[in-house]
């Protein structure tokens, strides 16, 4: 008989099903209860968002659980920010040099059932319709409601919570030992919209006329329309479409959710807001009046877990808010540490490392995606932003030891995210320094700068890449 314990994971979704199959994988007997049907046969039942950005630090868990490759295949390249300004013009900022340096937009159900059968075919067992109502920890036992309401009382003596931003093993283990929890609510709300297939939409609404196969507009990238104080983006889908979402604070004066109730407050909001894009969205009516407008917050605790009896992993410990595109892929990031962890360690040990490990970057992550709003929003059309972009890229191409743009360090590695930001505060104010006289990078003169930078900060750490 195996020494692994048994454990029960809560939540089906992408972070538990990703850790079920590493778990799996390693031997360990693995029973994951999801409140929601088998999105396999029911079909996906919506979520927070139809796709999601794919990155390095999510492609290397995907790697190490084999997966990587069938997942790129069934996902979009974005090369970079296509941001659209107010007077219809539109420009790519790349996020890398080159194709290797791009971010993937993949579907949410479709990635959610591959993973799955992946869980599955490692020796996962799923148990789908059963929601977890509470939970003894002190018995090693939980309650489960199925779909018809009936509820049953299972053994777990060892319980992971995968259960997402409202996770309710985390109610269950707050009420037994506070878990030091704060919720902070951005305030901004978002709206799924979509601008379907080029074959729906008249010939002449079609940039390019018509030039991208089967996409109005270009398919490779991450659309923006940033707008100050709120912003549009767009993510292609495989299948022609685009997803695009608006975000906007849920409260306050014009323009916020609350003062566009419907969609004729919302479509006149666009005709001026929008203009390029209303066009695009033939359902717009239909789509705002039905989605739902979803919130969006910063989720932060002082413990993830009870000794050995029960953790917290991915958006149930740290859900953050999703401006950077990094929820799912620091969830992926978790699988991988905590299926190293509990190979060989009793889970008091490894759940304590896990949380010593983790948290820093979870804590990091959280607050560059906040800034991200910012710049999207606002910063992407900012002069100032630009030059510093520039000259970022100057050093970086001139000293790539010592300078890498934090984006980067971000979406392109798998340095820490507590590095990225402490490294990225540091040389932002280099930068802004070096452009204190001049506000064109092309002014500044470089041996100097480099001589700067190399004399202020040490050199970055070696990369460990992914592929
Ligand atoms: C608008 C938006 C866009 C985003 N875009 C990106 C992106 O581009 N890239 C990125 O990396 N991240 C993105 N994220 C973040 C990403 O969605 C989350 O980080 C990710 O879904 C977390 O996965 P999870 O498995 O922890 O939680 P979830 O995906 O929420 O899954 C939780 C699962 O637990 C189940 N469950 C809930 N309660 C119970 C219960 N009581 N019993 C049993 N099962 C239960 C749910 O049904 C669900 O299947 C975005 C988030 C939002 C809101
Ligand atoms: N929204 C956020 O960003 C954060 C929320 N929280 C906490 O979470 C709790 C609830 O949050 P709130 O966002 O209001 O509501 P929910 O998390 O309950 O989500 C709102 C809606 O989205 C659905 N939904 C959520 N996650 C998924 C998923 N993975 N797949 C499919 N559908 C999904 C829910 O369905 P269903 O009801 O069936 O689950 C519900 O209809 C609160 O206690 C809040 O403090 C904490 C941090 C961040
Ligand atoms: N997936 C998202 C969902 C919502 C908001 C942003 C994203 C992003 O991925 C942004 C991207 N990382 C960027 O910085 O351009």
């Amino acid at each position: 008989m195996s020494s692994k314990p048994s454990l029960s994971l809560i939540g089906g979704g992408l972070v538990g099903s990703l850790l079920a199959q590493q778990l799996a994988r390693r031997g360990f007997s693995v029973d994951v209860f999801e409140k929601r049907p088998d999105p396999r046969m029911a079909g996906f039942a919506g979520g927070r968002s139809i796709n999601l950005a794919l990155a390095e630090r999510g492609l290397q868990a995907l790697r190490s659980a084999g997966l990587a490759e069938e997942v790129l295949q069934r996902a979009v390249m974005m090369r970079g920010r296509m941001v659209h300004t107010p007077d219809g013009r539109s420009g790519l900022q790349r996020y890398g040099v080159d194709d290797s340096e791009v971010i993937w937009s993949v579907s949410r159900g479709g990635l959610n059932m591959w993973l799955l059968d992946a869980a599955e075919s490692a020796g996962a067992r799923f148990h789908f319709g059963q929601g977890l109502v509470a939970a003894d920890f002190d018995a090693g036992r939980m309650r489960l409601v199925d779909a018809g309401g009936t509820e049953r009382v299972f053994d777990a003596p060892v319980l992971i919570g995968a259960d997402g931003a409202g996770s309710t093993l985390r109610s269950a283990m707050n009420a037994y030992r506070a878990l030091g929890e704060r919720v902070e609510w951005l305030g901004h709300g978002y709206k799924e919209l979509e601008i379907p297939p080029a074959s729906e939409l008249s010939p002449e609404l079609l940039e390019h006329g018509g030039g991208h196969d089967q996409f109005a507009i270009e398919p490779n990238a991450l659309h923006i329309w940033p707008r100050g104080g709120y912003m549009c983006i767009a993510l292609p889908n495989t299948a022609g479409s685009f997803t695009v979402t608006l975000f906007l604070p849920a409260q306050g004066p014009y323009p916020s959710f609350a003062t566009l109730p419907d969609a004729r407050a919302a479509e006149t909001f666009f005709r001026h807001d929008f203009a390029d894009l209303l066009p695009l969205l033939p359902r717009f009516g239909t789509d705002y009046d039905t989605h739902p407008v979803g919130t969006l917050a910063t989720l932060y605790l002082e413990r993830w877990h009870l000794d050995g009896r029960a953790l917290l992993v991915g958006d149930a410990a740290h859900a953050i808010v999703p401006f950077h595109g990094q929820g799912m892929n620091c969830g992926f990031e978790d699988t991988v540490s905590l299926a190293r962890l509990l190979d060989g360690n009793d889970p008091a040990e490894a759940f304590a490392e896990f949380q010593r490990l983790r948290q820093p970057n979870a804590d990091a992550i959280a607050a560059m995606a906040l800034e991200n709003y910012v710049e999207m929003r606002d910063s992407v059309a900012d002069p100032r932003y630009l030059a510093k972009r520039e000259l970022g890229a100057r050093l970086a191409a001139r000293a790539p030891e010592h300078f890498m743009a934090r984006y980067r360090m971000v979406t392109f590695t798998h340095l820490d995210y507590a590095y990225a930001l402490e490294r990225g505060r540091a040389q932002d104010m280099l930068l802004d320094q070096l452009l204190r006289d001049s506000s064109d990078p092309a002014g500044v003169d470089l041996d100097v700068a480099v001589a700067t930078l190399k004399a202020t900060l040490p050199p970055l750490p070696a990369l460990r890449r992914g592929r």
